[in-house]
């Protein structure tokens, strides 16, 4: 067969009958990205500041802004999922510290095990409304849940209570939010506590002053385990401390230089612990996966959480929360009234039945954190309901519980009133399923959201009938995705397929393509795999970025070979080949 040389034979002979009017080339401005491999989340905004977090223990292990990294992870620490992350934000639920035997959480390991479990990625939001000059507010909000369904036989036995969580991570551009969602989906109350143990890097321990803490009541773990009142209003760091200040008054914990020059404000909202934890010389020496032996010099903890006592959070919809984190919630919206985009039923016109513990962000909300720079933000209107009125949300919302935030940031201007209402909340997942991409020994799991995804793409719309063998107990497990013949890649290109349907697909230019690192074959991966899926959507998507990727560039590939090797991995009776 002869086989065109050119770039353009791919647009030929290809059906365009079907082209969705989604893939018209409306561009609003760089938006932020988001790239799942490996077992890991980036999202980067068009300014560059970027986010990384690690499926295992839902860890934030980078947060770059303005080109400075604020997370500290020690050169030893494992991120292959053998331990919980040394640096980082690793998440403390259920327990703080060694639990106590005579509790509930007395047999789970030292801060639980949400920072030693594989969270699963629910998916991301963002504002959709443009670059910064175009008024957006460019922030991207990466949603990862844990459920009892996923943690390990040894952690459930130990602690058999039947929960949700949804940790929620928005990169904005003044700072980064966290926010951890608790829910009781059991039939029985747990007591709970919950800390975002931040490492926060800092260029001298000992040139470091935290600030907001000046007369409060703290547990010196350090001294005797006794209270004290701290006379400080800047605590130098001057040897190993590890301090559990209790009920702060004040929103704001900041990091300054002792001459006071500011670093980051870690605020708190509706929640009032904070522990300070710096290790020093001879108990960073006998820290295995804490190096450099001098790394303790550059990094302090300040740890927002609620672990002094316990949140006792009561099962059912219907509970209002107890307890201080979960104090006074707006009334959640009722299941039937909650707002769908897409149709609820499943293939067979059957209502898919779904068990409770998809349902996150729901009505028992308590010990949501989250980071964002210096003045807290309290919402007035959530992002998506605002995305909604524009037409383009991207998931379905509830309304969020008021809960504790904590916010953390470096210091930089107050965030305009303009902005506030597009601060966000937690979704409400109300039907999502799960895709689990078979590369044993661990696949890897997607939790995609129906409005989103089945309305996107005929690939996924097909999968729907997977809801319906959740409570079966069924995997809804991807076959037939090893076809791109590299090995090793299937699951980054079920990563970038997921990807690309969430961000319209592509719409190709030069940020985007460095973001995904997409080259030539790896377009054609993505092809021959929409192709398998029969998803002529995003196969007219790929080809379209393909088309524009090869005139913006001036260095084309082999492009005999990328033929032959899109030509021999296509589906027989596809239209790729003849027309190649
Ligand atoms: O070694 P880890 O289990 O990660 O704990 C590290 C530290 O976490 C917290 O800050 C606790 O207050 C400390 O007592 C503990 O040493």
């Amino acid at each position: 067969m002869e086989r065109a040389k050119k770039p353009s034979m791919v647009s030929t002979g290809l059906d365009r009958a079907n082209r969705p009017s989604i893939l018209s080339p409306s561009i609003t401005g760089p938006q932020p990205t988001v790239r799942i491999e490996g077992g890991k989340v980036t999202a980067i905004l068009p300014t560059g500041d970027s986010v990384e977090v690690l499926l295992y223990g839902a860890t934030v292990i980078s947060w770059r802004n303005n080109g400075k990294e604020n997370i500290f992870v020690s050169e030893a620490a494992k991120l292959d999922g053998s331990k919980p992350v040394r640096g980082g934000i690793p998440v403390v639920f259920p327990a703080f510290g060694p639990p106590p035997k005579d509790h509930a959480t007395g047999a789970l390991p030292q801060h639980g095990f949400a920072r030693n479990s594989t969270w699963e990625y629910l998916g991301k939001s963002s504002s959709e409304s443009g670059a910064l000059s175009k008024g957006g507010d460019d922030s991207v909000k990466l949603d990862f849940g844990l459920s009892s369904s996923n943690i390990s036989a040894d952690h459930k036995k130990a602690w058999p209570y039947d929960f949700g969580l949804v940790y929620s991570v928005t990169l904005g551009k003044d700072g980064l939010q966290t926010m951890l969602n608790v829910r009781n989906e059991g039939k029985e109350a747990f007591e709970f506590q919950m800390l975002l143990h931040s490492y926060w890097t800092v260029d001298d321990i000992t040139k470091v002053a935290i600030n907001g803490l000046g007369s409060t009541t703290y547990i010196d773990k350090v001294l005797d385990g006794g209270e004290h009142t701290e006379s400080q209003t800047g605590l130098k760091i001057t040897g190993e401390v590890d301090r559990v200040y209790k009920s702060i008054k004040q929103d704001t914990t900041s990091i300054s230089s002792i001459d006071g020059k500011p670093r980051l404000d870690v605020t708190r909202d509706n929640i009032s612990d904070t522990v300070i934890w710096n290790p020093w010389i001879a108990k960073t020496k006998a820290m295995a996966d804490l190096r450099p032996e001098d790394s303790y010099k550059h990094f302090v903890c300040v740890e927002v959480g609620s672990v002094d006592g316990w949140q006792k959070l009561e099962p059912g919809p219907s509970n209002k929360g107890k307890g201080k984190a979960a104090a006074g919630p707006p009334s959640p919206q009722k299941e039937g009234k909650r707002k769908h985009s897409g149709s609820p039923e499943g293939v067979e016109g059957q209502k898919p039945k779904r068990k409770k513990s998809q349902e996150f962000g729901g009505s028992n909300t308590a010990g949501p954190s989250s980071a964002r720079p210096v003045t807290p933000v309290k919402p007035t209107e959530s992002a998506t309901t605002a995305a909604a009125a524009r037409g383009n949300a991207p998931f379905t919302t509830t309304p969020a519980p008021a809960g504790p935030t904590l916010s953390i940031g470096p210091l930089a201007p107050a965030v305009p009133q303009s902005n506030r209402s597009r601060v966000r909340r937690p979704f409400g997942y109300s039907n999502t399923f799960r895709v689990l991409v078979d590369t044993p020994p661990n696949p890897l799991v997607f939790t995609l959201h129906e409005d989103r995804f089945c309305q996107r793409s005929r690939y996924f719309h097909g999968q729907r009938a997977w809801t319906n063998l959740e409570p079966k107990g069924q995997s809804n497990r991807v076959t037939g995705l090893d076809k791109p013949r590299t090995k090793g890649t299937v699951e980054p290109m079920f990563g970038r397929y997921v990807a690309a349907s969430i961000s319209e697909v592509l719409e190709f230019n030069e940020t985007i393509r460095g973001i995904y690192n997409l080259n030539f074959r790896s377009y054609f991966d993505l092809y021959i795999l929409a192709d398998y899926q029969g998803d002529l959507r995003m196969a007219n998507s790929v080809i379209d970025s393909l088309i524009t990727a090869s005139e913006l560039s001036g260095d084309l590939p082999d492009w005999k070979a990328d033929i032959d090797y899109l030509y021999s991995g296509t589906l027989p009776g596809s239209k790729t080949p003849r027309a190649v």
